[in-house]
């Protein structure tokens, strides 16, 4: 069995693999610019983080029903299960369907369609967190968390992805302070692409509890100082930093370094059917690139626990589970 884990960055549309793309578009007529998935997977080249949302929101046209939103989740978790995942914190982004003409209702019942029998079938708790795209306005986003109210007790929290540089957290005051006071919890993308600044910016202005990414932190080292005073989580994407060219290869990853500095940093897939590999095959990227010892491995799990929304009880669970854990002999 893999080392118990808990996803924190994730997001499910990013979950979208070829042949299921291809199946949702054939049952939904949708015609894709790819004459199949061999020649969809060689589009998967990324320059950056513009070139991939690109793909990744032009693949969306082929989610339309609450069925497609429901086996998209379902599959997700069946993989999540087999890659050691007891809890998933799971992103979605409202904006990307809603701007096709699919309600949100349709979207949020197909989601919790599936999530309501993760626990029972998989053994992974899981929350589902609300994004708003950066890069869309600050109204459009006020709009959509209005619009989200009745499905607020299906939704723990909101989030802020996209295109970061030039959308800088600020532009959004006003929704999460929103969210704060409908009791949401509240997480941002920072320090992907954008500076350091930003990820300051996210925790000052919007008052999120989480970083997602932060990569750059790295570059201010007060921003760092901050980050390891408050124990903020970041939440890292190896595979992704990779081929978005954040990082030149995963030997060059500092995650070592984050860690040797008290960051509580966690690993996650952002978008795995895009960056080449759930969480596991994130874990054990890292392991081989960075020559990771299973104590170091353990306590990335246990960070991925402490960083996480679950109640108190599960959280020492969990941490337990990790504790017991015994490691499998390597082959590579
Ligand atoms: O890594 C990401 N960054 C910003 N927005 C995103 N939307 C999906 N994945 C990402
Ligand atoms: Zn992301």
């Amino acid at each position: 069995m893999p080392l118990p884990k808990a996803e924190l960055h994730l997001h499910i549309e990013g979950t979208l693999e070829p042949e299921l793309a291809f199946a949702l578009a054939a049952r939904n007529s949708v015609a894709l610019p790819y004459a199949d998935t061999e020649e969809l997977r060689k589009a998967y080249s990324f320059s950056d983080l513009q070139s991939f949302l690109d793909l990744y929101y032009a693949l969306m046209a082929v989610l339309r029903t609450e069925q497609d939103f429901a086996d998209l989740a379902d599959a997700y978790l069946a993989r999540a299960a087999e890659q050691g995942v007891r809890h998933a914190e799971i992103f979605f982004d409202p904006q990307a369907h809603t701007a096709r003409g699919v309600p949100l209702g349709v979207v949020v019942d197909g989601l919790t369609r599936a999530l309501a029998h993760s626990e029972e079938r998989y053994g992974i708790s899981t929350q589902l967190i609300m994004c708003f795209l950066r890069d869309e306005s600050a109204d459009s986003a006020l709009e959509t968390f209005e619009a989200a109210r009745p499905y607020f007790d299906r939704i723990s929290g909101i989030g802020l992805d996209s295109a970061e540089v030039g959308n800088p957290p600020a532009k959004f005051r006003e929704v999460y302070r929103r969210a704060a006071e409908a009791g949401l919890r509240r997480v941002a993308h920072a320090g992907e692409e954008g500076p350091a600044s930003y990820i300051t910016e996210a925790l000052d202005v919007l008052g999120v509890e989480r970083i997602d990414h932060g990569l750059r932190c790295l570059e201010d080292g007060q921003v760092v100082a901050r980050l390891v005073r408050e124990q903020i989580p970041l939440t890292l994407c190896p595979l992704s930093n990779v081929r978005l060219r954040c990082v030149d290869t995963l030997a060059d990853h500092p995650l070592r370094e984050m860690l040797d500095a008290g960051l509580l940093v966690t690993v996650n897939s952002d978008d795995p059917a895009y960056f080449g590999g759930y969480v596991e095959d994130n874990f054990r990227a890292v392991r081989q690139a960075l020559a990771l010892d299973q104590e170091t491995l353990r306590r990335l799990a246990a960070n991925s626990f402490r960083a996480s929304f679950i109640d108190d009880r599960r959280r020492a669970e969990l941490l337990a589970e990790v504790e017991r854990h015994t490691f499998e002999p390597v082959e590579d």
